[in-house]
């Protein structure tokens, strides 16, 4: 099977070793110092279940050619970038997973209902990737993997068990899902297929949605934040709300919320988006906490702890230069 994985950075460099590793014949989309190391001396992953290497090819779209599945594994202001560049490696069968958190461009895509085909233009300006990718070659996906670039072409990887959960925007059945979960499986990796990829997304979301703001206004991880009782609650709040806002949606996500909180208040982990600003790096406050919002606002969910922190959190990614809001 022909994979190429377009953003090979922590998530993407990870998941391309994983899939070279299950037989796959692997191409990498990258760029920069990241592209460089992976073309001179592949890509090189240190995870709990041992050293794992790969030599995917590196290429342009145009030098890479038609392939059998896509995998997006970029942060999501890339994503215009993406619409931009990925012509020549779809196909009519290509199968394009965006393997990314928060909402996705397509989420109401096959939704059906009052809401079926509702576009977000906060992710996809324009419909961008809707007419560059289309609805009809688009897979949903959530990953479950801790993974940071050590340096060019290294990713270490954090978890003990790494999961990528994909599927069809339309819950149906998908052999092409299950063709991409079989070679994770094979690399190391869970792959799983569900018939219900939004109630995925919304799973992973609440945390994001509620740890993240919070970490950019205390720039701290959720362990030290969460010490103060004050802090605590109104995380525990926020979470309360994002869940709400996915049971309003029709998802029913099981959140644990008071043992996730206590999770994560005896973690260190710096949220990802609070990392993204410390580096400079354009942040997915779009994806991750405005249009979630957006959401609760369709669904008629108060969020009023989530929107106090949202707001503010959107004000220093502005400050930042790290995210415009859309005028
Ligand atoms: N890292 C993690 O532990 C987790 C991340 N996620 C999610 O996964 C997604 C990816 O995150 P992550 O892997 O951390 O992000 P990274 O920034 O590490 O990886 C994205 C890669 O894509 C590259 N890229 C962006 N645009 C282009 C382009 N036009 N052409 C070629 N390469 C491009 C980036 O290059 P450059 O660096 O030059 O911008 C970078 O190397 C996000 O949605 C994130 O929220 C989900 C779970 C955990
Ligand atoms: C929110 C959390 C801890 C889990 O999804 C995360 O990985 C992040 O955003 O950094």
């Amino acid at each position: 099977m022909k994979i190429c994985v377009f953003g090979a950075g922590a998530i993407g460099g990870h998941v391309a070793t994983r899939l070279a590793l299950g037989g796959a014949d692997v191409s990498v989309v990258a760029r920069g110092a990241q592209r460089d190391a992976i073309a001179a001396d592949g890509l090189h992953v240190s995870a709990r279940d041992g050293e794992h290497s790969a030599r995917p090819r590196v290429g342009t779209p145009a030098e890479l050619g038609v392939q059998d599945a896509v995998i997006v594994t970029v942060k999501a202001p890339a994503l215009p970038q993406v619409a931009e560049a990925i012509g020549p490696l779809l196909g009519p069968d290509t199968a394009v997973a965006f393997v990314m958190n928060g909402i996705p461009w397509w989420y109401f895509d096959r939704h059906g209902g009052a809401l079926d085909g509702r576009r977000l233009p906060e992710i996809d300006p324009g419909d961008v990737l809707r007419r560059a990718v289309g609805v009809e070659r688009t897979l949903g996906g959530v990953v479950y993997s801790a993974c940071t670039v050590t340096s060019p072409g290294r990713i270490r990887v954090e978890n003990a068990v790494n999961r990528v959960i994909l599927g069809e925007p339309d819950g149906s059945e998908s052999p092409r899902a299950q063709a991409i979960a079989d070679v994770l499986n094979k690399g190391g990796m869970v792959g799983e297929v569900t018939t219900d990829i939004r109630t995925a997304v919304w799973s992973k979301l609440v945390t994001n949605l509620a740890f993240g703001p919070f970490a950019i206004l205390s720039r701290l991880g959720a362990g030290p934040s969460t010490q103060d009782p004050v802090v605590r609650t109104a995380m525990t709040r926020a979470m309360e709300e994002a869940v709400a806002v996915a049971n309003a949606l029709g998802q029913p996500v099981q959140t644990d919320v008071g043992k996730r909180v206590a999770e994560l208040s005896r973690s260190a982990h710096k949220a990802s988006i609070l990392q993204d600003l410390e580096l400079g790096r354009p942040m997915e406050v779009a994806s991750l906490f405005r249009v979630p919002l957006e959401l609760a606002r369709m669904a008629g969910v108060d969020t009023p702890t989530l929107d106090l922190a949202v707001a503010l959190a959107t004000q220093q990614a502005n400050a930042a230069g790290l995210f415009q809001t859309a005028a």
